[in-house]
C-alpha cells in the first residue's frame, strides 16, 4: 500500500513534471509499439504501476488475446474482441482501463472515468475482484453497482468512484436518478459478454446508457462468442473499431471451444436423464463438476432429491431464484472445493471463472451453440484440461449435432447400455410419495421443463409435440404428468420480439402454479389463486380450470390454448368437495354499492313480464285526444323513427368508443406487464434476484483491506428488500490523496467406482460398464 508522503510545493512540482514526462514517453512507446511476439506483460508498453500490480497477482505471461488486444486498446482504439472461454479476456480489458486512467492522470475528483458493464452480478463481482487484485499500485477508486436495496447508499458514494462496474439495469437506474453518477468525463466503456447483455433483453437499457455517455469515449466489447447481435452493437457503439482475436462466428476455421476441452455427448431418453446423471455422479466422486439444467426449478428438484439419495459427493446448487447472499456463498465454496458437484442454471454459464472444474454436464440441451460453448467453457480454462458431456434426447440429437458441426465442434459419442442402467425412479417415487414438498418440486420441475421446450426458437432441435410427457413425469417420481395450460400466448409472441429465449423462459417461469401464463398482470389475488398456490393441490387443477373457464374465456378464444392432459388424475365433479364460488371482499363491497346507488337514483322503471316471460316496461294507452293534438299519426311516426335512429347512432358511437377504450386499456396493461417484467428482470437471474451492493473505496488497497476484514470478522451486513438478501461492506476511512497518489472412495453396492479414465476409449468402456451394471 503506498505510504502517505509529505512534500513541499517544489518537490510536488518536480514530481509532477517527471510523471508527465514519463507518461509522454509511455504514450510514444505505445503508439510505436509493434511486437506481435510479445510473451510477457513487461514486453508491452505498460505503466510501472500496472506492471507491478500484475506481477504481485502472479500474472506474468500473456495469453493470446492479451497479447493481441492490449496494445491495440492502449493506443486508444475501439475494440471488438472475441476469444475462447477461459482465455483471459478479463485482464485483456482491465489492463487498458487502468492504463487509460493512469495516462489521463485521473484523480478521485474526476469522477467516473471507466464504466464496465456485465450481464450478471456474479460476473460483475468477479471482474471487481480481479481489478482489486491487479490495481494495488494504482490510486483510483473502484465500485460495484449491481442492483439491490440501497440505491441511496450507492448514490452517495458513486460520485467518488473512478472505475464503475455494474449490471445494465442498475447503472441506468443511477443515471436516471441524475444524482451522484456523472459520466460526462467518461474515458472508456467496456461491455463484457456484450452479446449476453443483448440476449437478456438489455438492448434498450444499453442504448439508454450509451446515449448518456460522451461520444469521445473509447469502447471495448468482449465476448467468447460473436453473434450477429454483437456485430450490430459494435456497429452502433464503436467508432473505427479494430477486431481482435479469433473470428469466433459461424464459418470460422476452428472450433470456438478450448483445445484442452474433451467433448462428449450421449443420446439418452428424456425419461432416463436423471438416472444417467445420478450414475455419472456416483462414478465420478473424485471430480469437481458443474451440472446444467435449463430452469431453476429443475435445479432445485435435482438438488433436493439427489441430496436425499446421497451419491457420496458434496452437492451444491445455484440458480437465480436464490438470495444473493446464498449465491455468493455457494460461488465461493464451490471455487474452493475440490470434489464437489454444483447443480446450476445458466446463471453461471458465462464468464464465471471456477478453478479446476473437471466436468461440465449439460443435462438439458442448451438453447443454442453459443450457450453450449459458454457452459462447456467453465471447464478447461487457461490451458487446463477439462471435459464436457451433453445429454441429447433422440429427438434433439441429430439437429443439435449439426448445429455444433457447423461451428466445427464435434463431440465424441459415449454409449450407454440402457438395459443395464441403474434406475433411481423407484427411489424418487418413494421420496415424492413420502414428502409432499418434494412432490410439489417435482411438479414444478416438470412444468418448467415442458415450458422451456415450448418456447425454444429452434424447433428442429426442440420438438415440443414429441415430448414423452408421461414417461418424463414418471421419471421424476410423479404419478402422472401434471396438467399444463399455456394461455395468452399472444403475449409470449410479442415478448419474443423483445427478448430472447432465456428471458422468455423467465417469463414462463412466472406463470402460476397451474402452468398458466396470463396475458395480463394479476390485480390482487383471488381465493382461487391462493387456493392453488397451496402445495399439492394439483389434483384440483381440473376442477379449478372448470371454475375459472368462464373467467378466462376471453383469453381462450384467442386460440392460444395448449394443454397436456394428465392421464391418472381425471377428477369427477361429484368426487369434489362442494366449492362455493369465492368472491373477494372488494367485489362484494362493489356489488353492494352498485345496488345501493341504483336504489338511490329514484328513477327505477317498473317492469312487467309478458306471456313469453320477457320483461317489458309497463305502458298505458295515451288519451286519443292528446295524441291527435300533437299532430297526425304519420308525422309522429316519422318523428319517432328519426329520434330513435339518432339515439341508435349515438349509442353506436358510444359502444364503439367503449370498445376502443377497452382495447386500448388491454393493450396498455399488456405493455405495462411487459415493462414491469423487464424492470423486475434488472437481470435475467432475477426471476430471481435483487442485487447486492459492494462499493469500493477511494483506494484499491483499502478495498482489499475491507474485503479481508469482512471475511475475518464475518462483518457482512445483511438486510432484506424485495425479498432479497444482500451483503455489503462497511466503508473504511478514506485515505488522503497526495500529489503522487496511487472420499474418500466409497463403493456403492450397485455402481463400481474406478479411477478417472485417461482416453476416450477408456471413458467409453468405463461409462458403458458402469451404466450397464
Ligand atoms: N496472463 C495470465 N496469466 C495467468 N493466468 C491468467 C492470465 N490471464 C488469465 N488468467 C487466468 O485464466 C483464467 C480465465 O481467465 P478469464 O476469466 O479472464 O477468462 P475469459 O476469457 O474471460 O473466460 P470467459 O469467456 O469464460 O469469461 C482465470 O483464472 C485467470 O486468472
Amino acid at each position: 500500500m503506498p505510504r502517505k508522503q509529505h512534500l513541499t510545493t517544489s518537490q510536488r512540482k518536480e514530481l509532477r513534471r517527471k510523471e508527465n514526462q514519463y507518461i509522454e514517453e509511455l504514450n510514444t512507446r505505445t503508439q510505436e509499439f509493434q511486437n506481435p511476439k510479445a510473451t510477457y506483460f513487461q514486453d508491452l508498453p505498460l505503466s510501472n504501476a500496472v506492471l507491478r500490480g500484475l506481477k504481485d497477482a502472479s500474472y506474468v505471461k500473456l495469453t493470446d488475446i492479451q497479447r493481441d488486444s492490449i496494445p491495440v486498446s492502449s493506443k486508444g482504439n475501439d475494440v471488438l474482441a472475441a476469444a475462447k472461454t477461459g482465455s483471459g479476456k478479463t485482464l485483456a480489458f482491465l489492463v487498458p482501463v487502468l492504463e487509460k486512467l493512469y495516462r489521463e492522470r485521473w484523480t478521485e475528483y474526476d469522477g467516473v472515468g471507466a464504466l464496465i458493464i456485465s450481464p450478471t452480478r456474479e460476473l460483475a463481482m468477479q471482474i471487481y475482484e480481479v481489478l482489486v487484485k491487479i490495481g494495488t499500485h494504482c490510486s483510483f477508486s473502484a465500485g460495484l453497482v449491481i442492483g439491490g436495496k440501497d440505491v441511496k447508499f450507492e448514490s452517495e458514494r458513486i460520485s467518488k468512484i473512478n472505475i464503475l462496474i455494474g449490471t445494465p439495469g442498475r447503472i441506468l437506474q443511477h443515471m436516471d436518478q441524475a444524482v451522484g453518477l456523472n459520466t460526462d468525463n467518461l474515458q472508456i466503456l467496456v461491455l463484457d459478454e456484450a452479446d449476453r447483455c443483448l440476449d437478456m433483453g438489455f438492448q434498450k437499457t444499453l442504448d439508454a446508457i450509451v446515449g448518456n455517455l460522451p461520444a469521445s469515449r473509447q469502447t471495448l466489447l468482449f465476448s467468447a462468442t460473436q453473434s450477429q447481435s454483437l456485430n450490430d452493437l459494435a456497429r452502433l457503439s464503436l467508432t473505427d473499431y479494430k477486431t481482435v482475436g479469433k473470428p469466433a462466428n459461424v464459418g470460422g476455421s476452428e472450433p470456438e471451444t478450448p483445445d484442452t476441452l474433451q467433448q462428449y455427448y450421449i443420446v439418452v431418453e428424456l425419461a432416463d436423464k436423471l438416472d444417467t446423471l445420478f450414475s455419472f455422479i456416483k462414478t465420478h466422486l473424485k471430480c469437481k463438476m458443474i451440472v446444467f439444467f435449463s430452469s431453476s426449478k429443475q435445479v432445485h428438484f435435482a438438488y433436493e432429491t439427489f441430496r436425499k439419495l446421497q451419491p457420496g459427493i458434496s452437492l451444491m446448487h445455484l440458480h437465480g431464484r436464490q438470495k444473493q447472499r446464498a449465491r455468493t456463498e455457494t460461488l465461493d465454496k464451490f471455487s474452493r472445493a475440490q470434489q464437489v458437484c454444483l447443480i446450476a442454471t445458466d446463471v453461471v454459464s458465462r464468464g464465471i471463472d471456477f478453478p479446476a472444474v473437471d466436468w461440465v454436464i449439460q443435462v438439458d440441451c442448451p438453447e443454442n451453440v453459443d450457450t453450449y460453448i459458454h457452459r462447456a467453457g467453465r471447464s478447461a480454462r487457461y490451458g487446463k484440461q477439462g471435459k464436457s458431456l451433453v445429454m441429447l434426447t433422440p429427438q434433439e440429437n441429430e439437429a443439435f449435432l449439426q448445429r455444433l458441426k457447423a461451428r466445427k465442434i464435434e463431440p465424441s459419442m459415449l454409449n450407454i447400455k440402457q438395459s443395464k442402467k441403474k434406475s433411481i425412479k423407484p427411489q424418487l417415487q418413494s421420496l415424492l410419495f413420502q414428502d409432499p414438498e418434494l412432490k410439489y418440486l417435482g411438479q414444478k420441475a416438470f412444468i418448467s421443463y415442458i415450458r422451456s421446450i415450448y418456447i425454444q426458437k429452434d424447433q428442429e432441435v426442440f420438438k415440443f409435440d414429441q415430448l414423452p410427457t408421461e414417461e418424463f413425469a414418471y421419471s421424476l417420481g410423479l404419478p402422472g404428468a401434471p396438467r399444463i395450460k399455456l394461455k395468452g400466448m399472444g403475449a409470449i409472441e410479442r415478448s419474443k420480439d423483445l427478448k430472447n429465449a432465456p428471458r422468455q423462459l423467465l417469463k414462463l417461469n412466472k406463470a402460476n402454479d397451474n402452468g398458466e401464463l396470463e396475458d395480463k398482470p394479476k390485480e390482487g389475488k383471488t381465493k382461487f389463486d391462493k387456493m392453488f398456490e397451496r402445495k399439492n393441490q394439483t389434483v384440483l387443477s381440473d376442477h379449478y380450470l372448470n371454475i375459472t373457464k368462464s373467467q378466462g374465456q376471453a383469453d381462450e378464444d384467442d386460440g392460444d390454448f395448449l394443454s397436456l392432459k394428465r392421464g391418472d388424475h381425471q377428477l369427477r365433479e361429484e368426487d369434489l368437495p362442494p366449492l362455493v364460488a369465492p368472491q373477494s371482499k372488494r367485489s362484494i363491497r362493489k356489488a353492494l354499492s352498485k345496488k345501493a346507488s341504483l336504489a338511490s337514483k329514484g328513477n327505477a322503471t317498473k317492469m312487467v313480464f309478458d306471456d313469453e316471460g320477457q320483461a317489458r316496461p309497463v305502458y298505458e294507452l295515451e288519451d286519443e285526444q292528446q295524441f291527435r293534438e300533437r299532430g297526425d299519426a304519420k308525422s309522429q311516426k316519422k318523428e319517432f323513427l328519426t329520434k330513435e335512429a339518432e339515439v341508435m347512432a349515438q349509442k353506436d358511437i358510444e359502444d364503439k368508443q367503449l370498445a376502443k377504450e377497452k382495447k386500448q386499456e388491454k393493450k396498455r396493461k399488456q405493455l405495462e406487464a411487459l415493462r414491469r417484467e423487464m424492470e423486475e428482470d434488472d437481470s435475467y437471474y432475477s426471476e430471481d434476484e435483487e442485487p447486492a451492493v459492494v462499493l469500493g473505496t477511494g483506494n484499491f488497497s483499502d478495498d482489499l483491506d475491507e474485503q479481508s476484514g469482512n471475511e475475518d470478522e464475518g462483518a457482512e451486513g445483511e438486510s432484506q428488500e424485495q425479498d432479497e438478501q444482500e451483503s455489503e461492506s462497511e466503508e473504511p476511512p478514506r485515505k488522503k490523496h497526495t500529489a503522487d497518489k496511487e472420499q474418500k472412495h466409497k463403493k456403492d453396492d450397485n455402481v463400481m467406482e474406478v479411477e478417472e479414465p485417461e482416453t476416450l476409449e477408456d471413458l467409453e468402456s468405463l461409462t458403458t460398464r458402469l451404466l450397464n451394471q
